[in-house]
């Protein structure tokens, strides 16, 4: 998947340009970039900015879209109308998800948008916006109304919406018992998204906020998916904030969260091969990730239930959980023991012509025969780790597959491994259909 995001440049990459990269790679998303104005500014002071020009602008966004395929656009800072008007003349025919985020002021006070730029703002990108996300202010200065009483959220979301917006959020609106909130406004209704507010200043927040809405936009799902899914994904990235700066702190999103994003997308993937229900064996199927350097299973991210096999489907039933996976875990603990890099495994039924894909395809294959196991091995409940240790000590080069053929009472199997779990998906898909 490819998003755009279109705003500032910020030296700190607590905000802007630079924290959408690391938000959108975080999310396993490759980030096109088009730069309106370079920002001198650190967690502490804003300084100056210079903007691009005109022509600079719409080169930029001419060379993207004559090469790539763009599934989600963000806006930023846009600065003045020079730039405002560029972007609306180049954007306004596409027919993909635009998320606009209203960035006016800096948390550090910097003036982001040139007062005598509001008004084309308003005329020109509000209209571009299938979602837009003022914070409480920024609604408040854009609808020139002050939330009160009389004047509540929903009849500011509703005046913003009237610029031409389709869906409206207002961010951040405080309440009562320390919660913090977000009121949505899409086309025919209305809804309240709360949460627990975390006392930390952060520099990023918003930007995160509107990168996860596009992401989620551009994966087809619903705005309210979007909108919940992006509110967590803010909460965890200000809850991971780090204080790199001498200032405010800057958001961040945790690895874990990216193993399990890329866990979740291959999941995904799986689910979807044609004929896949085939490769589940009876005991059905675990996909798993681990942390780099796992000491056991609970460093290893898995399906907390199975992949099954409903008819010709496969259904996920459970969550990703670390500790989620004990048989497929163990035996990624074991190769991973041996090869560091393979962080990644998948248990399918044993067929034989499976296999014999398997073998045309040149991957490497190990095995082991359960009924050599020894009987100390078998006391101890140890089979997985002596399997795949002995599969390993045979093969020369790192097993791409291990499999057994079953003993008495025990189920065939054949594992695939990887380093990643795209890695491990790209095997699948040599060796099913
Ligand atoms: N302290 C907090 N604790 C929990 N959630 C928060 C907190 N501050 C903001 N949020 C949530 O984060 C999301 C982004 O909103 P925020 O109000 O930070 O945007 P913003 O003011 O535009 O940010 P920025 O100034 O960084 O651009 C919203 O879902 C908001 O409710
Ligand atoms: C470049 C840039 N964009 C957005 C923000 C808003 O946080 C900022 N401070 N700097």
């Amino acid at each position: 998947m490819n998003i755009l995001s279109i705003g500032g440049s910020d030296p700190s990459s607590g905000a802007g340009i630079q924290s959408d990269i690391r938000m959108f790679s975080a999310l396993n998303t490759y980030t096109l970039t088009v730069i309106t104005a370079i920002t001198s500014q650190n967690t502490s002071n804003f300084g100056i900015v210079e903007p691009v020009s005109s022509k600079m602008l719409k080169k930029q966004l001419e060379s993207l879209f004559l090469d790539f395929k763009i599934d989600g656009i963000k806006i930023g800072m846009v600065y003045n109308s020079k730039i405002i008007k560029v972007i609306y003349q180049q954007l306004n025919k596409l027919k993909i998800p635009i998320v606009v985020d209203p960035v006016i002021k800096s948390t550090t006070g910097g003036k982001l948008l040139e007062i005598n730029a509001v008004k084309d703002f308003k005329k020109y990108i509000i209209p571009l916006a299938t979602v837009i996300t003022p914070n409480k202010d920024e609604a408040e200065f854009l609808s020139k109304t002050k939330i009160s009483r009389k004047n509540t959220p929903k009849i500011i979301a509703k005046k913003i919406q009237d610029m031409g917006a389709k869906n409206v959020v207002i961010t951040g609106i405080e309440g009562r018992n320390n919660k913090i909130s977000d009121f949505v406004l899409e086309k025919n209704t209305k809804y309240v998204i709360s949460g627990e507010k975390i006392s930390k200043i952060n520099h990023g927040s918003g930007c995160n906020h509107s990168a996860a809405i596009v992401y989620s936009l551009a994966k087809k799902k619903s705005i309210k998916e979007s909108l919940y899914f992006a509110r967590k994904f803010t909460y965890d990235s200000i809850k991971n904030a780090k204080k790199i700066g001498k200032g405010v702190l800057i958001t961040d999103i945790q690895s874990e969260d990216k193993i399990k994003e890329d866990l979740s997308n291959a999941i995904n993937r799986f689910t979807e091969i044609k004929g896949i229900y085939k490769n589940i064996p009876e005991c059905q199927t675990n996909f798993v990730f681990s942390k780099q350097k796992p000491k056991s299973t609970k460093d290893v991210l898995g399906i907390s239930g199975r992949i099954v096999k409903a008819e010709k489907r496969v259904i996920v039933a459970g969550e990703l959980k670390y500790g989620g996976s004990k048989h497929v875990a163990t035996a990624l603990l074991s190769m991973n023991k041996k090869y560091p890099q393979i962080c990644s495994a998948i248990n399918l039924k044993y067929q034989k012509t499976t296999i014999s894909k398997i073998k045309k395809s040149k991957l490497i294959v190990g095995s082991y025969d359960r009924s050599l196991e020894p009987k100390d091995v078998k006391i101890k409940g140890s089979t997985i780790k002596w399997g795949i240790n002995f599969a390993i000590k045979n093969s020369k080069n790192i097993p791409d597959v291990i499999y057994h053929k079953g003993d008495f009472g025990k189920e065939p199997m054949i594992i695939v491994f990887g380093k990643t779990p795209e890695n491990v998906l790209k095997k699948i898909l040599k060796i099913t259909g």
